[in-house]
């Protein structure tokens, strides 16, 4: 099935835009005019006393401006004149008093690492010698991995867009008043209205529909995978509750512009200058509205299903009676006065592509590129940008933010997409299973912004249409580009509009939509478009079978030699959800790795593909790439404490201390590193513990799994299965927003890591009892390496601490519990092995333990 619909076009009046009402959240900014005024929660009972809370305060304390960045060609004198196109972002690096000590750091421990690996390698010497070798190997990989991670971050940018400037040249300066800003196409996609909440997904099209950008400028595309009839329907509903919604944020500045986390705010934050008496009562009638709207959406699959019963029914009978469900009054918009206020939609269009046995359909990258195509034919918007369902607009001001990066003189033409951070906001707040990954969205990608720029992540990035169909930059685009079928399919009007793209027009009114037109537009999306011998999925378009489609696709545009650029605002642009259940999160952790894996044995291996790499670059692709080969070697080390079970004393090298002291510098030096760069990065201790402790629970789960699937992958044929992270929780029937945190399910990967904190519980209990029953007899260099051994024991422990509050369940609520059980447990098993011990020496004395 592919029924391509307009929901929803862009018509009504356009009025005249009140100046007032275009300056919502100017957080990076300079405006400053605006105080945010939170009316304190209502409820329903009106507004009570009204705070004004202070600017914000930025967080760039560790960052300097980069004055080397800026081009000279157009200083700020330049600027103010107006001879040259205005410069749209700031540069931003790190203090020298931070960023000297911190690549000092880097040094010293890589000679440390050097020193360290070079004594062992002298000193051959251990109880057991393929252990030895193996934890050789291990050293040099840790070491050499450490290498690719560290050498990318010596200098981070970080970018600011300055929307002001955007504005007074884009919007204000105009003789006609209009905007001259460029196009995008929007696309949000969407696979399972079960496992993807319809709500979530509605929200998402709202903060589009509802986003500050000119509407007759973009286009919001619903990208529906699973081509179920309730999210057309809901689409259709949501369109409807939009002509409500979208006139009110404008009116009112309202922020975010996803109505469920809108009104989920604790007050009602009102940014706008309309009388707040006034805007209490529009916030009230707005707010019945969305009820409404909700229970409109929740009894969608009961009216759906109850006609289908209708019609089933009747189908044999000769005159079917299907039901479209009771008649809904329509929003009553007229209950608002939204006189000086744009009242005008963007156009809405639902696609659901054609899948069929005898094709593959690609999953998000094959839905991807159905939408590019589609979206060249009704509107071919220089940019395009996608977003999961499960994310939203948070900041109205974000796709002017990323906008200011492609049209700055100095690099906007080279580059190629504008990635932004993404954040979650589901995740509770001690942030147990590391879902925020702060260490990965700003130490990373602040680093990578110093080099090419950061990886593409899969939503929340905007590109420029070209890059996507595999253009070079401009630099080395030759004057001739070939536009052929072999590369892009049989469709004319399709090739058309890519020259059209090429030369960066925008058809701003839709087509006229004809028999002839549908019936393009329905091939173009199905699944069966791109396997008649077309580029797309390699060289043109997303790129396929990689389930990381995200980082690979990225990859091949970085190696085309485009940028791409970082975006931070002060508000975040956007926000998503995560899985917050362990099980879950190691699945998506699965498909990432596995993904990582399959883009070395790809055409796409950053060892030997991608011309126009940086150096550096490649060096951070290729350890995105191997990261998951660190699990086996950390698996080796994590099985160590076992040895506590084994009768005699076993060194793994020696002399033992010297090893230890060793392994101490070496280990005690990242976190020193760490401690600095957690400063620049903007994140807290916590984050940075976190990201240790999950790195360690996958490395002992979903990274060794994903390892075999590509051990076997010759044999079975199939790639890592793309399975949709499930974001639907149990929260409804439960008091507890994080219920679902509670809920870990035992699947075999789990095995490793549960083996792992069991032998490391049982061996800190036998090294007790040995304690008792030996020490006093063990000279003194034993019970030394004895105490430096249950170090090691205890700092796996505390590392293994999420994985052991998700084995507890709900019983983690209180997690102190651990500290009262762990000890519980180690006496136990202490006084168990005494016990055994004195029966042994008893009756079996030729058994020692
Ligand atoms: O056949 C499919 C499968 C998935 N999707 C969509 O893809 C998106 C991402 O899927 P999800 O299961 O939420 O994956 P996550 O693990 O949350 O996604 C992260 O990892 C993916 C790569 O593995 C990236 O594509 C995502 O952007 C990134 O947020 C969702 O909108 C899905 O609806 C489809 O459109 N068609
Ligand atoms: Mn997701």
């Amino acid at each position: 099935m592919s029924s391509p619909v307009l929901a929803a076009g862009g018509g009504g009046a356009a009025c005249e835009e009140d100046a007032n009402l275009r300056e919502p959240l100017l957080a990076n900014g300079d405006s400053g005019a605006l105080a945010t005024v939170v009316v304190a929660n209502a409820h329903g009972s009106g507004g009570g006393g009204v705070k004004v809370k202070g600017a914000v305060k930025t967080k760039d304390g560790y960052w300097v401006d980069d004055v080397h960045k800026l081009d000279a060609r157009s200083s700020a004198a330049d600027l103010e004149s107006g001879s040259e196109r205005p410069l749209l972002f700031s540069n931003k690096k790190v203090k020298a008093s931070l960023l000297y000590p911190y690549r000092v750091l880097i040094v010293i421990r890589l000679v440390a690492v050097f020193l360290f690996i070079g004594w062992r390698i002298k000193h051959h010497n251990s109880d057991v010698m393929w252990f030895w070798a193996a934890s050789v190997a291990g050293d040099i990989w840790f070491a050499f991995s450490w290498l690719l991670y560290q050498l990318p971050k010596y200098n981070p940018i970080k970018r600011t867009p300055d929307l002001a400037a955007l504005r007074r040249h884009n919007d204000d300066d105009q003789p006609d008043g209009g905007s001259i800003l460029p196009g995008i196409d929007i696309v949000v996609t969407t696979a399972d209205p079960v496992s993807e909440p319809v709500l979530y997904t509605m929200n998402c099209v709202l903060s589009i529909l509802a986003v500050d950008y000119p509407v007759d400028r973009y286009t919001c595309y619903l990208a529906d995978d699973s081509g179920a009839l309730i999210l057309y329907e809901a689409l259709v509903k949501t369109a409807d509750f939009s002509a409500l919604w979208v006139p009110f944020c404008r009116k009112h500045s309202v922020e975010p512009r996803a109505p469920e986390s809108y009104f989920e705010k604790e007050g009602m934050i009102y940014t706008g200058r309309s009388p707040s008496d006034l805007f209490v009562k529009d916030y009230q009638h707005v707010r019945r509205e969305y009820e409404k709207f909700k229970v409109r959406l929740e009894t969608l699959p009961r009216i759906i299903q109850e006609r289908s019963d209708v019609y089933n029914n009747c189908a044999r009978a000769s005159e079917p009676k299907a039901s479209t469900g009771p008649k809904e009054a329509s929003n009553n918009v007229t209950a608002l006065n939204f006189d000086r206020v744009d009242a005008r939609l963007p156009m809405l269009v639902y696609v659901s592509r054609e899948k069929s046995p005898s094709y593959e359909h690609n999953k998000k990258a094959g839905a991807l590129n159905a939408q590019l195509r589609i979206s060249a034919l009704l509107s071919n918007a220089p940019f395009f940008i996608n977003f999961d369902c499960d994310h939203y607009i948070n900041n109205s001001q974000a796709l002017r933010a990323a906008m200011c990066f492609f049209l700055d003189p100095r690099e906007g033409g080279s580059t190629a997409f504008v990635q932004s951070p993404q954040r979650f906001e589901n995740v509770d707040p001690t942030d147990r299973y590391g879902n925020h990954n702060r260490v990965f969205f700003d130490g990373v990608m602040y680093a990578l912004n110093g080099l090419q720029g950061p990886t593409y992540l899969g939503t929340g990035c905007m590109f420029r249409r070209l890059a996507l169909y595999g253009v070079d930059p401009p630099r080395w685009r030759p004057d001739e580009i070939m536009v052929d079928s072999n590369r892009f399919g049989n469709s004319m009007p399709f090739l058309n509009s890519v020259l059209a793209a090429l030369k960066q027009e925008r058809r701003i009114a839709p087509p006229e939509i004809d028999e002839a037109f549908r019936a393009e537009m329905t091939m173009v999306v199905s699944s069966s478009y791109d396997d008649q011998g077309t580029d797309w999925g390699r060289g043109t378009g997303y790129i396929y079978n990689i389930a990381t489609e995200d980082i690979v696709t990225g990859y091949r545009i970085h190696g085309q030699g485009w940028l791409s650029m970082y975006c931070t605002m002060e508000v975040d642009a956007f926000r998503g959800t995560a899985p917050i259940n362990l099980t879950e999160r190691l699945y998506q952790i699965i498909r990432w790795s596995g993904g990582s894996l399959e883009v070395f044995f790809s055409p796409y291996n950053p060892l030997f593909s991608g011309r126009r790499l940086h150096l550096i670059q490649r060096a951070v692709y290729l350890n995105f790439t191997i990261y998951p080969v660190t699990s086996l070697f950390i698996l080796l080390y994590a099985f160590c404490p076992a040895m506590w079970l084994i009768p005699d004393e076993i060194l793994i090298q020696k002399p033992f201390t010297r090893y230890v002291v060793y392994v101490t510098i070496v280990v005690a030096l990242i976190h020193i590193i760490g401690a600095l760069e957690i400063k620049w990065a903007g994140v807290t201790w916590r984050d940075w513990w976190r990201n240790e402790q999950f790195f360690m629970t996958a490395s002992l789960s979903a990274y060794p799994t994903a390892l075999l699937h590509m051990v076997v992958k010759p044999l079975t044929g199939k790639g890592i299965h793309f399975r949709v992270t499930s974001k639907q929780t149990t929260a409804e029937e439960d008091d507890d927003k994080y219920a679902d945190m509670y809920e870990m399910r035992w699947v075999p990967m789990l095995i490793p890591v549960a083996v792992v904190l069991f032998s490391n519980v049982m061996a800190i209990g036998v090294a007790m009892g040995k304690t008792v029953v030996y020490g006093g007899s063990w000279p003194p260099e034993r019970r030394g390496h004895a105490a430096l051994g249950l170090l090691f024991n205890v700092w796996m422990m505390a590392m293994l601490q999420p994985f052991a509050l998700a084995v507890m369940g709900r019983w983690s609520k209180r997690p102190a519990i651990l500290l009262v059980l762990l000890p519980v447990a180690f006496v136990v098993v202490m006084l168990v092995y005494i016990c055994v011990h004195a029966i042994l020496i008893k009756f079996l004395p030729f058994i020692v333990i």
